[in-house]
Order: structure tokens, then C-alpha cells, then sequence
């Protein structure tokens, strides 16, 4: 057993693996600063996109395909016809049609990744490796720090919204305290009330389990390896100190970065503190044999092809289907008087971003 450290650790940005490479095997190969947060959106930001034949070769294309199914649900399931939405951490724009699909009436991306961001630009307005698509919706793209940043400040013509997005970002937020305070504060002041929050993010309970199942402090398979510090030789996690419990996660052929636990009933005791109250949370196979039962998610679910098309064996794999265990979906809503509307933004039409229509906040 490794020695115990004081001192809980942060990962470096120089020493991890710019490209989605095999996770370091101990912490000691990594070295300790606290620019974790600068490495993951540089992280992003570098990531290339993908071709449709090379997204079809992924080792985790059915997880991929899953993770689709499950956000498109969400959206379908807490979305009305032209509501506003605003998604935090909207990464390339890959919701962009399941938000179309909806029938939104107006649509704010940020994410604190420039690259990112410039492909959702793209993406919005259709160029040639994106299949051109005309969206009906007006949208607005913002280069920000989520976690640090006051939205409502930067948002004040735009906001109430109907709808708050968080996929698979939340829990960069849990680094500390404060940024995870601000992240819901955030998702409070921008939302009407009525207006739902919805998200998806790692499930810290099934983590920890998996965690103590293994020997070491590294467990995983040939979809995603999770690596906790020596600090955390015990497998204990106090209540009382749910910020900044980091961890390496790699996902094969897709991200390789440092994430945080996200202690579930801090973060609704959080959320509630800001007006949030909890309506839904399960883990992501209790959420698939959920809502399968329902013929028209089924049908989708046959259409994207996550779990095959019921003809062939192509299927997800039992690695992607136990990475998906390490995964939850969630829904809040805000409370407070339903009367206050949300901004129909009247005068915006649907039109191409140019590089100059991007805000970024510094
Ligand atoms: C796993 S990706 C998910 C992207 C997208 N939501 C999706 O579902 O495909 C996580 C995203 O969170 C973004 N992110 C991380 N920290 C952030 C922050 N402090 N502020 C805004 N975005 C952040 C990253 O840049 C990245 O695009």
C-alpha cells in the first residue's frame, strides 16, 4: 500500500497525455499544480473532430450512441415547443439537433473551450465536414468559465430560460466549493421559475463502490480507466468534505482528464440552497430499462443504434455497457412564482454565427 499523503492533490497540465492515451499509471508520474482546470479546457479544446467513418470505428461507438439516446430523451422529456434553453458546457455543439428535434425557439451555448466553441459555431451553420443543416432556431454562442463566471450578469437581455443543459460537465464544477456554488448559482439565476435543469454526470456512488471492490487505486476496463491519489489509500470520503476529490479518468477515444467526485446529496443540499428542487435522479441503467418501456423512446433508440437494430449483433459491448453504469442522469426545478415568463427573444431570427458573434468572457 502506497503512503498516505496530507495533502488532498491536483493534476498537472504539463505531464498529462494531450491526446486520449493511456491514463499515467501513478500519481507520481503526474506533477502537482492546480491549472487541472486550464488542462481540461485545453483538453477539449484540442480535441479534433471526427469523421462519420472514423466515429463509426470507435471502440465506444454504442456507449457514444447510448449517451445520445439518453440526452435525447432527457430533452424530449423536459422541453416544450419554442422554449429558450441554455446549455452549460455545450462542448462542439453535438446536441445541437436533438435540440431541433425539439423544436426550441432559441438556443445559448457555453462552454469554457474556445475550440469547442468555434465547432459548434460550425456545426450551427453547416460547413462540410457537418452535413448542412438549416436550424431553426436563433442561437448564441459564449466562451466562459461556468464555474467562475456570474451568468446572469453576462446574459441579462437573454435570460429567464426555459431549459438549463449541463451533459457530462457538472462535476468539473466540484473542484472546490466555490466553483461548485457558482455553477448552481448560475443554473438558478439564468432559469425561470417552472423551468427545469437538466444534466447527466459520473455517478460518485457507483465510483466509490468500484473503487473499493479493487485492489489497488486504479480500476476500469478496455472502455475507461479511473485512477484515484495515494491520498485516498483509505477509500474513505467524508460527507463533511465532498470538494475537490479528484480522480484521472480516461475514456478511449475520448477524453483523458481529471474529474471530481460529485457527493449527490451535497449537490442537491446545494442546489436546493439555490431554489433547485430535486424531480429525478438514476443512475444510467436504471434509466435505459426505464424508459425503454416507452414505444416511441424504443423506436429511437432503434434508430440511433446504440443497442443494435434488433437484427444484427451489433450491439454495445459488455465494456460499454458496465462504463455506462459509472454514469447518472438528474433533473431540478426551479421553484418560485411560474408567472415570470421567459424571454422569446421576439426580434432574433435564425442566421449564420460569424467568429465575431462569439462573446468570449474573460
Ligand atoms: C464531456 S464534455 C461534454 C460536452 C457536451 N455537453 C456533450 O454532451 O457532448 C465536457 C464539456 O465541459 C466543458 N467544461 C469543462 N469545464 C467548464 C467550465 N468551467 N465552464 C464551461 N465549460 C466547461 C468542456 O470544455 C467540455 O466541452
Amino acid at each position: 500500500m502506497s503512503s498516505h499523503k496530507h495533502k488532498k492533490r491536483s493534476l498537472s497540465n504539463e505531464s498529462l497525455p494531450s491526446q486520449p492515451t493511456k491514463v499515467p499509471r501513478t500519481y507520481d508520474e503526474v506533477q502537482v499544480t492546480e491549472s487541472s482546470q486550464q488542462f481540461i479546457a485545453e483538453h477539449y479544446s484540442n480535441r479534433s473532430n471526427q469523421t462519420i467513418e472514423e466515429r463509426e470505428a470507435s471502440p465506444i461507438i454504442h456507449l457514444k450512441k447510448l449517451n445520445n439516446w439518453i440526452k435525447s430523451v432527457l430533452i424530449q422529456s423536459y422541453t416544450k415547443k419554442n422554449d429558450s434553453v441554455i446549455d452549460i458546457g455545450c462542448g462542439k455543439g453535438g446536441d445541437l439537433i436533438k435540440w431541433d428535434k425539439a423544436r426550441i425557439g432559441y438556443y445559448v451555448g457555453i462552454d469554457i473551450a474556445k475550440g469547442s466553441i468555434e465547432d459548434a459555431r460550425m456545426r450551427y451553420n453547416g460547413d462540410a465536414s457537418h452535413k448542412r443543416r438549416v436550424f431553426s432556431f436563433p442561437a448564441r454562442l459564449i466562451c466562459a468559465d461556468c464555474f467562475t463566471v456570474h451568468l446572469d450578469e453576462v446574459l441579462q437581455d437573454e435570460a429567464p430560460f426555459d431549459v438549463c443543459s449541463c451533459q457530462f460537465a457538472m462535476h468539473y464544477s466540484w473542484a472546490n466549493e466555490e466553483k461548485a456554488r457558482i455553477a448552481l448559482q448560475n443554473v438558478a439565476a439564468v432559469l425561470k421559475p417552472g423551468g427545469y435543469f437538466i444534466g447527466t454526470m459520473p455517478d460518485a456512488n457507483v465510483i466509490v463502490r468500484k473503487l473499493r471492490e479493487t485492489d489497488g487505486l486504479e480500476f476500469g476496463n478496455s472502455c475507461y480507466n479511473i485512477l484515484f491519489d495515494d491520498y485516498y489509500y483509505e477509500k474513505k470520503f467524508l460527507p463533511s468534505d465532498p470538494f475537490g476529490i479528484e480522480y484521472m479518468f480516461h475514456l478511449e477515444d475520448a477524453v483523458s482528464c481529471p474529474e471530481w467526485l460529485v457527493h449527490f446529496p451535497t449537490f442537491q443540499a446545494l442546489a436546493d440552497e439555490y431554489g433547485l428542487e430535486l424531480v429525478y435522479k438514476k443512475n444510467f441503467h436504471e434509466f435505459v430499462h426505464e424508459h425503454i418501456k416507452n414505444p416511441v423512446f424504443a423506436e429511437l433508440m432503434k434508430v440511433l443504434g446504440a443497442l443494435g437494430d434488433g437484427m444484427s449483433k451489433d450491439t454495445i459491448s459488455a465494456d460499454e455497457w458496465d462504463a455506462a453504469y459509472i454514469y447518472m442522469a438528474f433533473v431540478f426545478k426551479k421553484i418560485g412564482p411560474s408567472h415570470i415568463r421567459s424571454q422569446r427573444n421576439p426580434r432574433r431570427l435564425a442566421a449564420p454565427i460569424s467568429p465575431e458573434d462569439i462573446l468570449l468572457v474573460q
